[in-house]
This record gives C-alpha cells, structure tokens and sequence, in this order.
C-alpha cells in the first residue's frame, strides 16, 4: 500500500457533484461519520473527504465542527478571481472562512462544460493555495486520445499547464487526480495497470520537473467508476494514493467501505 511504502496518508474524496440539497447532505455526513464509526475507520489508514455543493458548505463546516467529526471537506470549484465585480464566483478566500481544506480544480466536467483551460485551472490552483486551501488538480484523457494511446503524453502536458510556475512547496501541497474521462460515470473502470501507468508517470514527471523529494509527497488519486469491489486492486499499485469517487461516494455503505479499502484488502 502506498501508505506503508511513502509515507503519504491515502485520501478517499467523494465528490457528490449537483447532487443533494442541505437537508439531504445532513443525513449523508451524519450516517456517513456514523458508519465509519461504527466499522473502526482508522483515519491514519485513510483520510476522508467529502465534496458537496457550494450551497452545502455551510451545513457540513456546522456538523463537523459541532460534532467534530474525523471528516474533511472541500468544494468542486473555486473561481479564478480573488473577488470583486465577477457574478456568480465564489473565491478562495471564502471558502476558506467556510474551513474547506480542499477544493477540486479542473474536473473533466468543468473543463468540457465550461471550457476550462489549464491556464485556468492553473489560476484556480494558485488561488486555492494562496488561501491555504490544497487544490486537486484533476487531469484525464478522453476515449479518443486513449483509443490512439496518448494518455501519457495528454496528462502529462495538463499537469504541467496546471501546475505553471507553481513553487515546490505549493506543488507538494497539491493533489493530483487521474481521472480518464471515459471511466467517469460509465462503470468502465481503467485496469489497475492503466491506472498506474498514467499515475507512475505522473509522479515520474514531477521529479524530472521538481526534484524526487517533491515527487514522492504529492498524492496522487485514480477516479472513475472507483466502487468497493474494485478499489483494493486500485490501491494496491505504488503510484495512486487515493481515489475521487463520484457516484459510490453518495451510498453511505459503499463509500464508507471505500474508504476502508485497507480492511477489504484483509490489511
Ligand atoms: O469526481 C469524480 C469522478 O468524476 C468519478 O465519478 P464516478 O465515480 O461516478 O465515475
């Protein structure tokens, strides 16, 4: 496990999407830090993280504060800007004041639907760490680019727009998500070894680009189709240090097992 091998704590981030309103993401962080309760997580075996909506943030920051739950939380987006006259942005900073430890950045859904460049992630990303907020800078390729084999060379070229100019020490406060496109959502999910190839090279990347110390700190998660009957040979490969789970992560049981990979694995 990657955990016992580098010393980098696994992240399990389940990402709800437009999915539940605040009343429904009360029931879910509630069975959710219930079960986790219930089964003995260990959160030095993994770290836990949930995504809700914007409009979500505020319920879940009062539930795991009140409660002071073991779970950590993020938002899916964050604008470019650092605030002012931008309708409709929500800044860094402000997530920040809401204690989101993580926001997603560059998720395939948000750079086809809205266009995203990596300059654009790249901006969200230093925007995120300047209000200490590690950023999840998520590439992948589509079924075309995998079809005719370029999904190394595709992801490497988004991690290195993404991440432009960003110093080492805010490098190794990132996380980066592989996620293929035509994993996501599909139930097609990539081969362990598909996987690790696009996450090997990732981190290969990064220390030709930074050096092997920044390498070997920077998570590195495998999103697409992640379910509790596949997670274990996921996480069994050296290079993926977490999961992005999308659809399991709003299934209180399965999450919940998700992110116990490492008694499903009998570890
Ligand atoms: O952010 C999560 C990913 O898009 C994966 O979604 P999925 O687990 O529903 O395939």
């Amino acid at each position: 496990m990657a955990e016992a091998t580098h010393g980098r704590t696994p992240l399990m981030a389940g990402n709800w999407k437009s999915n539940l309103n605040h009343v429904e993401a009360t029931g879910l962080v509630q069975k959710l830090a219930w079960t986790l309760q219930d089964k003995r997580w260990d959160p030095a075996k993994s770290e836990v993280a949930v995504f809700p909506p914007f409009t979500d943030l505020r319920t879940v920051q009062t539930l795991v504060e009140g409660d002071k739950l073991q779970l950590e939380y993020g938002a899916q987006d964050v604008s470019s800007h650092d605030g002012g006259a931008h309708t409709g942005e929500v800044t860094a900073r402000m997530l920040a004041k809401l204690g989101c430890r993580y926001v997603i950045v560059g998720h395939s859904e948000r750079r086809t639907e809205h266009d995203e460049s990596d300059a654009v992630v790249q901006a969200k990303a230093l925007q995120a760490l300047r209000a200490d907020i590690a950023p999840i800078v998520c590439v992948g390729e589509g079924p075309e680019v995998r079809e005719a084999d370029g999904q190394v060379d595709h992801c490497l070229a988004q991690v290195g727009g993404s991440l432009a100019g960003l110093k080492p020490e805010d490098i190794t406060r990132s996380v980066i998500a592989y996620e293929p496109v035509w994993a996501i959502g599909t139930g097609k999910v990539a081969t362990p070894d598909d996987a690790q190839e696009v996450c090997g090279a990732i981190r290969q990347f990064l220390a030709e680009e930074h050096g092997i110390a920044v390498a070997e700190r920077v998570r590195i998660l495998y999103g697409g189709s992640v379910k509790a009957d596949n997670v274990v040979a996921i996480m069994a490969e050296p290079d993926i240090d977490g999961c992005l789970v999308g659809g399991a992560s709003l299934k209180v049981d399965e999450f919940a097992a998700i992110c116990r990979f490492y008694d499903l694995a009998g570890g």
